[in-house]
């Protein structure tokens, strides 16, 4: 199947330019991973799936003009973020060097203007304040607000990827902030929003 099929079955829509930069990130890491072992995305297949993970928040979220993406790992989500949001400056917090190699490669080879690669643990990024810090697969919801505190302020959204633990993670945190939990399948978005 064509990734524009994994797309219109969610119904993502996207230009073909977008499109295309994503089936070549796929290809790329597909052939990287056979000999680095970068995920366990193992088959193209498995590559598009995980896209259509990482972009289905475009659905409900407000666009951010600056993100963050705390433990992008092989791309997801913020790398394939970044490629379907060509005006948003991206900055990707991953300190593994086979992993942070790739995602400077693939930054290069697919063009990518919009994306800086910050070799380094999250708790050592200098930014300003971002719009929005997006995570998946990296830690629990207290960890990664008290992690990102110094480069977010009270603008600042949220983008969680999460499985079933998120009702116990954000009880945790309720009360302090205004959030959607989006269903899909076996995944839970977590969108904490800022309501001004
Ligand atoms: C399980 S992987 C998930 C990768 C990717 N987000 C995904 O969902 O496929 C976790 C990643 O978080 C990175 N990581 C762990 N602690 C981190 C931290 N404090 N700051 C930034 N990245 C971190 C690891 O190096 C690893 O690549």
């Amino acid at each position: 199947m064509e990734l524009s099929q994994y797309l219109d079955a969610e119904g993502i829509i996207l230009d073909d330019e977008i499109i295309g930069k994503l089936e070549g990130f796929a290809v790329l890491l597909h052939e990287w991973n056979q000999v680095h072992n970068l995920t366990g995305a193992r088959s193209v297949a498995a590559i598009y799936d995980n896209i259509v993970d990482s972009l289905y928040p475009l659905a409900f979220i407000k666009i951010p003009k600056t993100l963050l993406d705390v433990g992008t790992g092989a791309g997801f989500p913020g790398l394939v973020l970044a490629i379907a949001l060509p005006e948003t400056e991206v900055v990707l917090a991953e300190p593994l060097k086979k992993r942070v190699s790739f995602l400077k490669y693939a930054t290069m080879d697919l063009g990518l203007k919009n994306v800086k690669v910050e070799a380094k643990r999250v708790e050592s990024v200098e930014h300003e304040a971002f719009d929005m810090i997006s995570s998946r697969a990296v830690t629990n919801t207290k960890l990664l607000l008290d992690l990102t505190s110094r480069i977010s302020d009270e603008h600042t959204e949220y983008l969680f990827y999460k499985g079933s633990r998120v009702f116990d993670e954000i009880a945790q945190v309720e009360g302090q902030m205004s959030y959607d939990i989006i269903q899909k399948n076996q995944r839970n978005y977590l969108y904490i929003k800022n309501e001004t």
